[in-house]
């Protein structure tokens, strides 16, 4: 039985005006600054808390980053002649794909080019050693091979190739089947073919299908795609409510690559539960995919779910566009997932070449080694100027950032490395943000992503004499870029022709082997995740809290009269008082569900709150 009083927590706490206090040094952080010296580097590591020897080794990592890109950097090139001959001399074309990339109006000096060129070829050996199976994950022991899933040839192993063909032959069947209508929902369906997908998968296992589907589905697919890719339970319910009678007619793909991630498995069980609720057999429209013999797996496996298919150890979440992940979705979508592949494939060779500037992933590293210092001192703003690639940004902010920002490197070194990404589109971000990017902090450089064709052709029309509406987005962009860069903010630009399957496997391509790169210039492990863990370890204690806050309410509650608790005594009875702060959010939280607990007092004022449950559980008391 639910209820809660008198509008417990019904407004926030109040607020104390802040007072100004000294900075406390935070852990762990390093700030934004050019260029330090070594001594003031030394300073700020010993701030840090670090030991003497640590604070050394960073500063003379990042005095390596001086010696390389500080020291040198001279203010950028104004003289539209040098300016044209700068573009026309770095400019980098993939004339089969029809990308170019121009980084022009990065300024880095052909000294710092120079000194890079050792790092860079390390680098681009350590990518071969990669491609040819490498443990190129040393913490967990794993190979890194999403390489191998566009051209199977590479995998170093027959079985592994196998791995990759069968699975894209299942994965192409499959969809095959469903979009043809071979393969039908359950007769309970007031239609005969799958018209829907509910993809329930987080970060890795939603970001690429999500920014596929915006990018590439087309305008009347043969099968609509929405996502829960959260643990928000309204978010769920507006799904589900969306999809409506078409629930019955839903594939249900979940995907996982461990199999027990916390909101895809709570994505799954609402699922679950708002079928059988309209007496829907799940199992009948679920797919799964994971890694063999994962809890997700097994689940699927014994209940019998429609389909299954692999994720390999050997492909990261951040990384599995081209695996099951990405491709079974977007075929469903009716999107051409082998031009995917061709396009990607295609950009990896090009980015095979030892010859930096042939290779635009390495440009690309270069360029954020050169604009970030090599320490993440500037963030880069993502702006495509097209509006179907509105989450390639969003992309790219997991793909960047959780590959690159790391606290230790390679050799143990605490080091705090990172990129920060953000962005929308233009130009409505030029209404929003840019403002700030022109005049305001220097502390970005710019990446836009042009898309030279404007709408399919035979649509276009002028809409003042001699301009288009693309003309205006065209003129947004250069006008932006061109401000941008008079007031001495760096940018890069890739173009592509048109956004078509090709040229977007060929764009993924490029910045997961751009992120390599740079990962092995800043001699970080690119693979590896592990401050995830920390907030989902947290998470997972503040559930148990909430178990041991239940069960000393319940005792109470069964009491003879019930026993109201102020929320020190809860924290006592937990052998917590250390948590008080969290039991307290703990309450509120409860209080404002509906959840069968009554507080009495105000939010505002903590110490005013006494809790008791409504009802006793007296099976739970001897539980
Ligand atoms: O595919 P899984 O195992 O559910 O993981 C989802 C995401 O969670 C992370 O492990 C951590 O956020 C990502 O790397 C991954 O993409």
């Amino acid at each position: 039985m639910a209820s809660s009083v008198s509008g417990i927590c019904s407004s926030s706490p109040s607020l104390k005006p802040k007072t100004p206090a000294a900075k406390p040094s935070v852990s762990g952080r390093r700030e934004a600054v050019s260029f330090p010296s070594s001594s003031k580097l030394v300073d700020r590591a010993q701030s840090l808390s670090l030991t003497r020897s640590v604070a050394r080794e960073i500063s003379s990592d990042l005095a390596k980053a001086d010696g390389a890109a500080a020291k040198k950097k001279p203010g950028l090139e104004k003289d539209s002649r040098s300016l044209w001959g700068r573009y026309v001399d770095w400019l980098y074309q993939h004339k089969e794909l029809g990308l170019l990339l121009d980084v022009s109006r990065i300024g880095f000096t052909d000294e710092f080019v120079e000194e890079m060129e050792p790092r860079l070829q390390a680098a681009l050996k350590a990518m071969e050693e990669l491609e040819k199976g490498a443990i190129a994950n040393p913490d967990e022991g794993r190979m890194v091979g999403h390489y191998w899933l566009r051209k199977s040839e590479l995998a170093p192993t027959r079985f592994l190739k196998a791995q990759v063909e069968n699975t894209l032959d299942a994965v192409c069947n499959f969809a095959a089947d469903v979009v043809s209508g071979k393969i039908k929902p359950p007769p309970t369906s007031p239609v005969d073919r799958f018209t829907q997908i509910l993809s329930v998968g987080i970060g890795g296992s939603a970001l690429g299908p999500q920014f596929v589907a915006e990018a590439l589905a087309p305008d009347n697919p043969p099968l609509k795609i929405r996502f829960i890719d959260n643990t928000d339970p309204a978010g769920i319910d507006h799904q589900i409510a969306q999809l409506g009678p078409e629930l019955a007619s839903t594939l249900v793909i979940v995907i996982s690559k461990s199999g027990g991630t916390p909101e895809t498995r709570n994505g799954l069980l609402e699922v679950q539960k708002a079928f059988r609720e309209v007496g829907l057999d799940f199992a009948k429209q679920g797919v799964a995919i994971t890694q063999e013999n994962s809890l997700l797996d097994n689940t699927a496996r014994i209940e019998g779910w429609l389909a299954r298919f692999p994720m390999f150890d050997w492909v990261g979440g951040r990384t599995s566009e081209m695996s099951a992940v990405g491709l079974l979705p977007a075929a469903l979508q009716g999107i051409d997932i082998r031009e995917m592949l061709a396009g990607a494939s295609l950009m990896d060779e090009a980015n095979r070449t030892k010859v930096v500037k042939n290779n635009p992933a390495a440009l690309l590293a270069l360029c954020w080694y050169w604009a970030s210092d090599g320490i993440g001192s500037k963030d880069m703003v993502i702006l495509p100027y097209k509006d179907s690639l509105l989450l390639f940004s969003r992309y790219l902010q997991q793909l960047v950032m959780e590959s690159l920002g790391k606290e230790f490197d390679l050799d143990g070194n605490r080091v705090n490395q990172g990129l920060t990404v953000y962005g929308n589109k233009g130009s409505t971000d030029q209404h929003a943000y840019i403002q700030q990017l022109r005049e305001g902090v220097h502390n970005f450089f710019a990446t836009f992503i042009e898309v030279l064709r404007d709408r399919p052709p035979g649509h276009d029309w002028e809409l003042e004499p001699g301009v288009t509406c693309g003309d205006y987005l065209f003129g947004m962009l250069q006008g932006t870029r061109s401000a941008l860069y008079a007031n001495d903010r760096e940018s890069i630009t890739v173009t592509v022709q048109e956004v078509t399957p090709r040229s977007v496997g060929a764009l993924i391509a490029l910045y997961e082997r751009a992120v390599g790169i740079y990962a092995s210039l800043v001699n970080i492990n690119a693979y590896h995740q592990p401050g995830v863990e920390a907030g989902k370890k947290a998470a997972a204690e503040v559930l148990a809290l909430q178990k041991r806050v239940l069960s000393v309410l319940n005792e109470a509650s069964c009491k003879e009269p019930v026993e109201p608790l102020s929320l020190e005594e809860v924290a006592e009875r937990c052998h917590a008082p250390e948590d008080i702060e969290m039991i307290y959010k703990i309450i509120a939280h409860m209080a404002a569900n509906d959840r069968a607990l009554i507080a009495e007092g105000s939010c505002g004022s903590p110490r005013s709150i006494k809790v008791f449950l409504g009802e006793c559980n007296v099976d739970a008391l001897y539980a």
